[in-house]
Order: structure tokens, then sequence, then C-alpha cells
């Protein structure tokens, strides 16, 4: 791949994941933004990625003949539509990379010529915040070099690991996904305060503030989630009560049930 100052990047689609991506990538300054172009048929999504100074079209032919390195960044049932259509201006220079839920690797290699270098990436849309947590698969062995500088481009974006494929459907649940699981719960923690009297305003604030600090703790520390739990509770007091009260809800097996639930749509997507 090429420097990062000379990489030319494109993105079709120009929607939340493909702006968190950009974003993630720009901010650190090493890539240039007139280096990147995205595609969208309308308008409604150009105008933050322009104030990025980032190149704007309609054409996702110009895209690919503008870049090596290609995110696709469409919905999971647009991709065969769009691939057919680029399909002859795709050369063995263009990297590929796919970030649509469910959609193997074998069928965006199906979708363009013999020879393609085709990836998956299943980020999230921290990305933006350089707090993304990202899964990339290359499927073969050949492009593991490729990943690799892949890897070091997008840990601007956050997190990032490159594992097997069999991964990422998973990934998709508890990372893609599991980021409106957790506003889920952010909802509900401050919606437990106003119920206690606190104002709705300045809840969610302390609800975005306790996750954020919980979340910090957990990943920058090297202690289990249930020793840290534990570290919370005092025999006898206002921890164990409320926990015993998630427990009576069934929060664990309800948030294992949703990692599970997304992952199966992400294969069933996979198979359509
Ligand atoms: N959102 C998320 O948190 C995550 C999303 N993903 C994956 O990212 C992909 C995009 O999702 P997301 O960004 O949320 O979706 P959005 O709906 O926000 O964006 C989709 C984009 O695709 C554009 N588009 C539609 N048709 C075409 C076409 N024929 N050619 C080029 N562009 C087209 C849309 O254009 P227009 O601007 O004109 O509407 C829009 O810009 C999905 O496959 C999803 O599975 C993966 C991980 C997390
Ligand atoms: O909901 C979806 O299908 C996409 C994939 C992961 C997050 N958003």
């Amino acid at each position: 791949m090429d420097e990062l100052s000379q990489l030319k990047i494109g993105f079709i689609g120009a929607g939340n994941m493909a702006y968190g991506i950009a974003q993630g990538i720009l901010r650190p300054g090493d890539v240039v933004a007139s280096n990147v172009i995205v595609s969208a048929p309308s308008k409604n999504n150009f105008s933050r990625f322009q104030a990025m100074g980032v190149a704007v079209t309609h054409s996702n032919e110009e895209v690919i003949h503008s870049s090596r390195l290609v995110f696709l960044a469409v919905k999971p049932h647009l991709v065969p539509t769009v691939l057919r259509a680029l399909s002859e201006h795709v050369t063995p220079q263009h990297i590929i990379v796919s970030v649509a839920a469910g959609v193997t690797i074998g069928t965006l290699e199906g979708l363009l010529p013999g020879g393609s270098c085709v990836m998956r990436l299943m980020p999230n849309l921290p990305c933006m915040l350089q707090e993304g947590a990202l899964l990339l698969a290359c499927g073969t062995e050949d492009k593991q070099e490729v990943a690799s500088q892949l890897k070091v481009l997008l840990s601007s974006c956050g997190l990032v690991e490159v594992g097997p494929e069999s991964w990422i459907d998973a990934h998709t649940g508890l990372s893609g996904s599991g980021v409106a699981f957790v506003y889920v719960f952010a909802e509900a923690l401050a919606e437990g305060a106003v119920k206690m009297g606190m104002p709705s305003a300045l809840a969610q604030r302390f609800a975005a503030q306790t996750i954020l600090g919980a979340g910090h703790l957990l990943r920058d520390g090297e202690k289990h989630p249930a020793q840290l739990k534990a570290e919370v509770c005092t025999p006898g007091g206002t921890t164990v009560y409320g926990l015993h009260a998630l427990e009576k809800g069934g929060l664990r097996a309800a948030v294992m049930g949703a990692v599970e639930a997304a992952t199966e749509r992400a294969r069933e997507l996979g198979r359509k």
C-alpha cells in the first residue's frame, strides 16, 4: 500500500459508517483529505464530507478510478447491484474493504473479477471519535500483509484487530450493534434516576459519564468485570440490592440474547 500521505481512499456510500471511518482516518492528519473521495446517489450526506475537505461525487465509478483503497459502505442488500455495476473497473491493484453486515468475502469475490483483493471490516460508530472497535478479516493468508498495513491506517479509528471471517458476525452483534445496546442501557439508567427525582438532562449526562468511566476502567485496567463489580459492592450496601434487581429482570440473559440475535441476523443477511 502507498504512504499514507499519498494514499487515495474512496468511500462508496456516504452514510453514517463512511463518515465515521473518514473522520477517524483523517483526524491524525497523515491521510490528506484531498486524496479522499466519497460517492452517493443524493446530496443528502455530502456537506459533512465537504466540511472535512473530502471530494464528493454521484459516480461510484469515479471513486473506483480515483482510489487505491475503497471502502464499500452501502446497505447490505445494495452490495450486489453496486459491485456488479463496478466490476469491470476493479483491478488487482484495488483494495476493496466492505463494511456491509453479513455479506461474506466469498459473495464479494463472486461479484468482482478474479484476483481482486477483497476484505471485510466490521467497525462501529465511535470510530468517528477514534474510540471504535474494529475487526478486519482478510480471508486468505496472501492478504495478511495488506491487512497489517490497513490495521495501522485504521488504528486511528480505535481498537483494531485482524481475525478470521468466522468472527465477523459475532463482532457485528458485540460491537457494531452493541453500541445501540449500550444506549438502551444508558437511557434506562437515566430514567431510573428521573423516576427517583433527578432532572432528566442531568441524569442523562451522569449516565453517559458513568458508562464512559466504567468503560475506561475496564479497558485500561487488568481486571475482569466481575472483579470491578465486586469492588463497587459493599456487603449489605446499595449496589448489591441494585444488582439483585438486575438479576431478577434478567439483564444478563437479555444482553447475551441481543448479541446472539444480532449475530444470527448478520448470518441471515449473508445467506440472502
Ligand atoms: N451504522 C452503523 O453503526 C454500522 C453500519 N455498518 C454497515 O455499514 C453499511 C452502511 O451503513 P450506514 O452507514 O449505517 O447506512 P446509511 O443509510 O447511513 O448510508 C448508506 C449510504 O449508502 C448510499 N447509497 C445508497 N445507494 C447507493 C448506491 N447505489 N451507490 C452508492 N451509494 C449508495 C446512501 O446514499 P444517500 O446519502 O444518497 O442516501 C448513503 O450515503 C451497512 O452495510 C451496514 O451494515 C457496519 C457497522 C456499523
Ligand atoms: O444494524 C445494522 O445492520 C448495522 C450493522 C451493525 C450496526 N449497524
